[in-house]
């Protein structure tokens, strides 16, 4: 659960957002769209990156973001997907799922399956520099979905992933909440937004947070 308390950020003197509040519950698939600029990325930093907010709190699962221990109740990945390239794909999930300290054997049952389901058996002992942005993406979600956070967020997780990857992508989030993850993604596909998720949050041009549906 994420909970937003009048939220403000403004870059070099353009607001941003002006005291946002909004709240994100478990077991739930949030979708957050809006036009280019308007604010979606921003919105993902400054919820999982305290020191980019102006003023504000942030509460993730009951804990202030500003702690540390709130750092392991939530898995980001950014909108840029060129991270841990020098990291083979076995590598980075092994240092993820040690990071978040999941069991070592519920976690390689877990890994297997998802690899399969995501077709990244053959690339698993090939850096991560020469995948291709799609196979970036499904390694990037691997490893969100292997850290056993609760809360998972996403920009743009759809970017770059084939039409069967989409449907799978969507069936392993939609798995991923009904065991109780809150997950929170930036979409330009309204089309896909709506099918998929519970809630679509939309940022409109007053640069407010509403739910449209
Ligand atoms: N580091 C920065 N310094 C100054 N302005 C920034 C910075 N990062 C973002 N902005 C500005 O903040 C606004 C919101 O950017 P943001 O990337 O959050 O939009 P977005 O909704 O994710 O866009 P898109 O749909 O194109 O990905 C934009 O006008 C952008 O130019």
């Amino acid at each position: 659960m994420i909970q937003i308390h009048e939220l403000s950020k403004s870059y070099g003197g353009r607001k941003i957002f002006d005291r946002v509040s909004c709240q994100m519950e478990n077991g739930r698939i949030y979708a957050l769209v809006g036009m280019n600029g308007i604010g979606k990325t921003t919105l993902l930093q400054v919820i999982t990156q305290p020191e980019c907010m102006d003023s504000g709190t942030v509460i993730i699962d009951h804990i202030e973001s500003r702690s540390f221990q709130s750092k392991y109740h939530f898995f980001y990945v950014p909108d840029s997907k060129e991270m841990f390239l020098n990291l083979t794909g076995r590598e980075y999930l092994r240092f993820i799922t040690r990071l978040y300290r999941q069991e070592p054997e519920k976690a390689e049952i877990m890994q297997k399956g998802l690899l399969e389901s995501f077709r990244l058996e053959e690339a698993i002992d090939t850096y991560i520099a020469n995948y291709s942005l799609g196979m970036k993406q499904k390694i990037y979600m691997a490893a969100a979905l292997l850290s056993g956070a609760e809360n998972l967020i996403l920009d743009e997780p759809f970017n770059g992933l084939d039409p069967e990857s989409v449907l799978t992508l969507n069936e392993i989030l939609a798995e991923r909440r009904d065991d109780g993850a809150m997950i929170l993604f930036s979409v330009h596909n309204l089309e896909l937004a709506l099918d998929f998720c519970d809630e679509v949050m939309r940022i409109d041009g007053e640069h407010n947070l509403s739910k449209i549906q």
